[in-house]
């Protein structure tokens, strides 16, 4: 059996990772992405095919040309409070691109997905830590189109053989340890990104998106996972399937839920650096506590994430984003050194 793996969205933060794990093991990851919220800097593992999931006959041509084992599809738009405002972009790009996807994948005769999904599907739980059973009412376009991806996987497989492993994803954190990898984008949304930038000055303190929350500090709760914790799972739901393991869906979170304030605090103590702060509105779409059960992908895939602790995926960040800004520093030395 071919050893491939095309990786839509691999030039992404979380697809990047999966690709340096996937290599790790073994397997020949080929990145497949339009580049337009991940950089070509990041595919460092294998091919980058640049190509659109709406683009059928591009994708028919890949999954030709490369024969592969199976398709891990990262490919989205991800960001909460961006859906609320533009939900048509979100449903064209997540919902339609994906099913130009499936559709190159059925005609190419490639039965094996690893699927990105989010704990976003569950929308405002009635209870945490959330299992995967756990009623599904989407608050906001993003993790409606997530929802809606996992229910025509699901009508796949009686249809044409589709297997799939859908991964629920909490708050994916941290960089590659090694520093080759981490979270490039422009604007960024993330939390951990803008604590560490308000931290180093760029930016005029962190913004906190609301303080009126039913948490413990008023600010939202989440559950941070390192994105090599997550991308370590991708390779075993990968084996899970290719060893004739049934369809399922999994959550994938450690278990611990920390509010913006406690993850403000944890980088003040890994970097040294006070952060600038101020309360600003809530952010539409977001619930105010998501933290998952995974003992579902513990148990069945043998996951056992290993930089489960917040500091370590903040220094981890931390690192990376210090890398960044010193590499254009290192690049002038050079040229300067060069000219001299
Ligand atoms: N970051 C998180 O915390 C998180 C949590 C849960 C689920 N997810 C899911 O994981 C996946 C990856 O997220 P991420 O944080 O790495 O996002 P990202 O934005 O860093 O990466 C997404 C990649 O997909 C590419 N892409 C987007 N639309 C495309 C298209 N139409 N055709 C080809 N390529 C396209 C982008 O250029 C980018 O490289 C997404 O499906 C997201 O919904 C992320
Ligand atoms: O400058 C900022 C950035 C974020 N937040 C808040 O911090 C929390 C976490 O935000 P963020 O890092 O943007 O993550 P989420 O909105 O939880 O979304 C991420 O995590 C989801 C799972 O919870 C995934 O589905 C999404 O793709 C991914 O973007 C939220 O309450 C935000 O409003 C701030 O207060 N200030």
């Amino acid at each position: 059996m071919s050893d491939t793996v095309v990786v839509t969205g691999g030039a992404g933060f979380i697809g990047s990772h999966a690709c340096k794990a996937l290599a790790k093991a073994g397997l020949s990851p080929v990145t497949y992405d339009n580049l337009s919220r991940g950089p070509r800097e990041a595919v460092l593992y294998g091919p980058l095919e640049v190509g659109d999931i709406g683009d059928g006959a591009r994708l028919a041509a890949v999954l030709r040309d490369y024969q592969p084992c199976a398709v891990m599809h990262f490919a989205a738009y991800a960001h909460v409070g961006e859906s609320v405002g533009d939900p048509l972009l979100y449903y064209r790009n997540n919902v339609a691109g994906s099913i130009a996807l499936l559709e190159a994948m059925r005609d190419a005769g490639v039965a094996n997905l690893v699927f990105s999904s989010t704990c976003a599907v569950y929308g405002v739980p009635q209870r945490v830590p959330i299992t995967e059973g756990h009623p599904q009412a989407p608050i906001n376009p993003y993790g409606a189109s997530k929802q809606m991806m996992e229910r025509i996987i699901a009508d796949c497989e009686p249809a044409w053989g589709l297997r799939a492993v859908i991964l629920r994803y909490f708050n994916a954190a941290g960089a590659d340890a090694d520093g080759d990898l981490g979270e490039n984008h422009d604007p960024e949304p993330h939390l951990i990104p803008n604590v560490l930038d308000a931290a180093l000055g760029r930016k005029d303190g962190l913004t906190v998106n609301g303080a009126d929350y039913p948490t413990p500090d008023g600010t939202c709760v989440r559950d941070y996972i390192h994105v090599s914790d997550l991308a370590d799972a991708h390779v075993l739901a990968l084996k899970h399937l290719l060893d004739d393991g049934p369809s399922m869906a999994l959550n994938l979170g450690n278990g611990n839920g920390y509010s913006v304030r406690e993850v403000m605090e944890a980088a003040e103590r890994v970097t040294g650096l006070p952060i600038p702060w101020h309360v600003g509105p809530r952010r539409p779409g977001d619930p105010p506590a998501l933290v998952g059960d995974a003992t579902q992908a513990r148990r069945i895939l043998g996951w056992t994430p290993e930089r489960g602790s917040l500091d370590i995926q903040i220094a981890d960040a931390w690192r990376r984003r210090l890398r960044e800004l010193q590499a254009p520093q290192e690049a002038a030395m050079a040229s300067v050194r060069k000219t001299a």
